[in-house]
Order: structure tokens, then C-alpha cells, then sequence
């Protein structure tokens, strides 16, 4: 019998309400060719070593969106195994404190309601995430 081992990787995400809507949250479009590509997600990425969530998030969003985010309050947090890596998710309530976001590392951007993202093909690791946040389970978003 052979044992896969994967990776594991903290990753964090953005949950960004919209400039006029804030009933929306800013979604991506992963990149075509490479993992789950063209996969709907939120904003964010992998945490390196010796940084906090916080500053993990605000960086990955400055090079990513070209935008500088308020990180608040962790919302949810949970692991998923792909075939080719183990991601532990934690999405965080955040806003966009300058500029406008700019899709610099993806493939699109869009502002969608939750219920309009469970109609996305969205990354694995987020479904029981959008579920959540369709019930109202989340608690407040700011
Ligand atoms: N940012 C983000 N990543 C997510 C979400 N859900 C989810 O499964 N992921 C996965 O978590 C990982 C995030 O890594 P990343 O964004 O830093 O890296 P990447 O694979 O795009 O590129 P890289 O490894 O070449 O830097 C990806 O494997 C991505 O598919 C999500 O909602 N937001």
C-alpha cells in the first residue's frame, strides 16, 4: 500500500465588502494552467515563515490587488487535502483602506453576494466556507 503524503500550507483570505455594496465581497479567478485553475476564491495566500496572519494577508493583498487592507476579526478557519497539497484556510473580515483593486495575479475580479458564489466554480476548500457564510453563521462581517 502506498501513502501519499501532501504539503501543508497555511493560507489566508480576504473577505472585502464592495466600495457601494457592501452586501458584496470581492472574489478571483485563478489563473489559467496552473492548481485549480480558473477556480473562483478569495483574495489572500500563503502565510511564510515568522509572519502573523494579519501581515501575511495585508501583503499578499498590497502584491496581488495593489491595494492596502484593515485586517479585522478571523471569521472561519478549516483544512482541506488536494491531491497536490493540504491547506489549512482562515478567512478574515478586512477592508480596502487605499486604492482600487487590480487583478495583478489573477485572472479576474468580481464583486458577488454568497449566494452568487455558490453558483462560481469555487476552490474546494471553500465550500463548507460559503455555506456558512450563506446561513448567516459568521456573525458580523466587519
Ligand atoms: N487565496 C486563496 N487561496 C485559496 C483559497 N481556497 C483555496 O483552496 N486556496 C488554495 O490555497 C493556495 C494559496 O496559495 P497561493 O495563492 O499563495 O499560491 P498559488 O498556488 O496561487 O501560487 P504559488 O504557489 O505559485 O505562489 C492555493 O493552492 C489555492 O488553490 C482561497 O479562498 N483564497
Amino acid at each position: 500500500m502506498t501513502t501519499v503524503t501532501t504539503r501543508t500550507v497555511r493560507v489566508v483570505a480576504a473577505l472585502i465588502p464592495g466600495p457601494v455594496d457592501t452586501q458584496r465581497f470581492l472574489v478571483q479567478q485563478r489563473l489559467p494552467g496552473g492548481s485549480r485553475a480558473l477556480l473562483w476564491e478569495f483574495p489572500g495566500g500563503k502565510v511564510e515563515a515568522g509572519e502573523t496572519d494579519e501581515v501575511a494577508l495585508a501583503r499578499e493583498c498590497r502584491e496581488e490587488l495593489d491595494v492596502e487592507l484593515a485586517v479585522g476579526r478571523r471569521l472561519w478557519e478549516g483544512k482541506h487535502t488536494y491531491p497536490d497539497l493540504t491547506v489549512e484556510l482562515v478567512l478574515y473580515a478586512a477592508r480596502v483602506v487605499s486604492g482600487e483593486p487590480k487583478p495583478l495575479g489573477a485572472h479576474a475580479l468580481a464583486f458577488h453576494t454568497p449566494v452568487e458564489m455558490q453558483t462560481l466554480p469555487f476552490c474546494e476548500a471553500d465550500i463548507p466556507l460559503l455555506d456558512e457564510l450563506v446561513a448567516g453563521r459568521l456573525g458580523a462581517l466587519d
